[in-house]
C-alpha cells in the first residue's frame, strides 16, 4: 500500500502553493504540519483528487490517480476544512445522503452507519439535528462519513479546528484507533494533534517540504538548542525578549521566572551580552519547540 507524490507544483498565477514537493506514504498516521498559507490544504486537494496539479503526479500503487477515476475515489476518505454541514439534517440523515453520493447501495450503507456512529460514539444523538451539536460531535460525524466507504487512504484537514482540548484529546485517540492498515494523512497547525500519534511528521513552509522524519529523528535537530532560565524579574526577560525565542513564562511562588527559551547557541549568546549569565539547564525540546524554531 503506497501513495507517491512525485514533483508536484501547483501555481496559481502568481502563486507558487507548492513547489516539487515528493513524498512516499505507506500504512501508518502522517501529520502535516505548516503555518496558514505554506499549501498543506492545496497539496491535500490534489491528492484528493480534487485539484489538478500543474506538474507532477500522484500514484496508488505505481498507478497514476488521474488514469484510475472512481476506483480511486473508492479507496479515499476525506474530511475537508470547515466544512459547512446541513443544520437541518440529522447526523443518521447526513450520513445516509453521504452514502448515497458515494454509491453505497442501502443496506451497505445502513450497515456501515451504524458501526460507525458507535466508532465515533454519537449514539446517543444521531437522530437529533446538527444543528444542536457541540463542535466535537460535528467534526466527529465528518469523519464518520469520511470512513463510509471503508476507504485505504484517510486525509484529515485539521479535525480539530475549533475543539476544546477534552475534544481534541478525543478525536486524537479516535484517529489513533483507526489507523491500523490505512494510510492517514493530518493537516494541522496544532502541534499536540498529531504530537504522539504520528510516525511521520512532515512540516510545510512556503510550498515545499521543509523537514520530514520521525518526531524523535526531528526533535534531534533541535537538541541543546531549548533550555529552561531562571530570571529574578522581568527586566532580564525584556532584554532576552530580542535575542531569542520564549515558548513559556511560568512564575513560581517565589516570583521567579522559570522561562522556557529556543535560540541557536545559548553559551555564546549568554557570553557575548551585557547581562549577568542566568541559571540555566538544557531541556528534552518538544515539537511544539520545533515548531516555534522554524515559524516563530
Ligand atoms: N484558489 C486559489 N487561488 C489563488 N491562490 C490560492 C488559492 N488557494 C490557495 N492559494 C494560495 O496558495 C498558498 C497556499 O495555500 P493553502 O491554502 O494550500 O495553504 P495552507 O497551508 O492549507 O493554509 P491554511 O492552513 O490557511 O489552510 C497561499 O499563498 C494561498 O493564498
Amino acid at each position: 500500500m503506497e501513495l507517491t507524490i512525485h514533483h508536484l507544483s501547483k501555481q496559481y498565477r502568481q502563486i507558487t502553493a507548492i513547489h516539487n514537493v515528493s513524498l512516499q506514504l505507506s500504512s501508518g498516521i502522517y501529520g502535516l504540519l505548516g503555518p496558514n498559507g505554506a499549501g498543506k490544504s492545496t497539496l491535500i486537494k490534489i491528492i484528493t483528487a480534487n485539484l489538478q496539479a500543474t506538474s507532477g503526479t500522484v500514484s496508488w500503487n505505481g498507478q497514476n490517480i488521474a488514469a484510475m477515476g472512481d476506483h480511486y475515489r473508492s479507496l479515499l476518505g476525506y474530511m475537508p476544512q470547515q466544512q459547512e454541514l446541513y443544520s437541518d439534517f440529522t447526523g443518521n440523515r447526513f450520513l445516509r445522503y453521504m452514502a448515497a453520493l458515494k454509491g453505497l447501495e442501502k443496506k451497505e450503507a445502513e450497515e456501515r452507519i451504524a458501526h460507525l456512529v458507535e466508532v465515533v460514539n454519537l449514539q446517543e444523538v444521531i437522530h437529533k439535528k446538527i444543528s444542536a451539536y457541540s463542535g466535537g460531535m460535528k467534526q466527529r460525524l465528518l469523519i464518520a462519513q469520511a470512513l463510509l466507504n471503508d476507504p485505504k487512504v484517510i486525509i484529515l484537514d485539521e479535525p480539530t479546528a475549533g475543539l476544546d482540548p477534552k475534544e481534541r484529546i478525543n478525536i486524537r485517540n479516535f484517529i489513533s484507533t483507526i489507523a491500523a492498515n490505512k494510510i492517514v494523512l493530518i493537516a494541522t497547525h496544532v502541534v499536540q494533534d498529531i504530537e504522539y500519534i504520528a510516525k511521520e511528521i512532515i512540516v510545510m513552509k512556503k510550498g515545499e517540504i521543509l523537514l520530514k522524519g520521525h518526531p524523535e529523528q526531528l526533535l534531534s535537530s533541535i537538541k541543546q538548542k531549548v533550555a529552561l532560565l531562571q530570571l529574578d524579574d522581568e527586566q532580564a526577560l525584556a532584554s532576552l525578549q530580542q535575542k531569542l525565542i520564549i515558548s513559556s513564562i511560568i512564575r513560581d511562588y517565589e516570583q521567579k521566572l522559570h522561562v522556557r527559551v529556543i535560540a541557536d547557541d545559548l553559551a555564546n549568546l549568554f557570553e557575548s551580552a551585557s547581562f549577568i549569565e542566568p541559571a540555566y539547564q538544557y531541556v528534552q525540546p518538544t515539537l511544539e519547540d520545533l515548531y516555534l524554531y522554524y515559524f516563530h
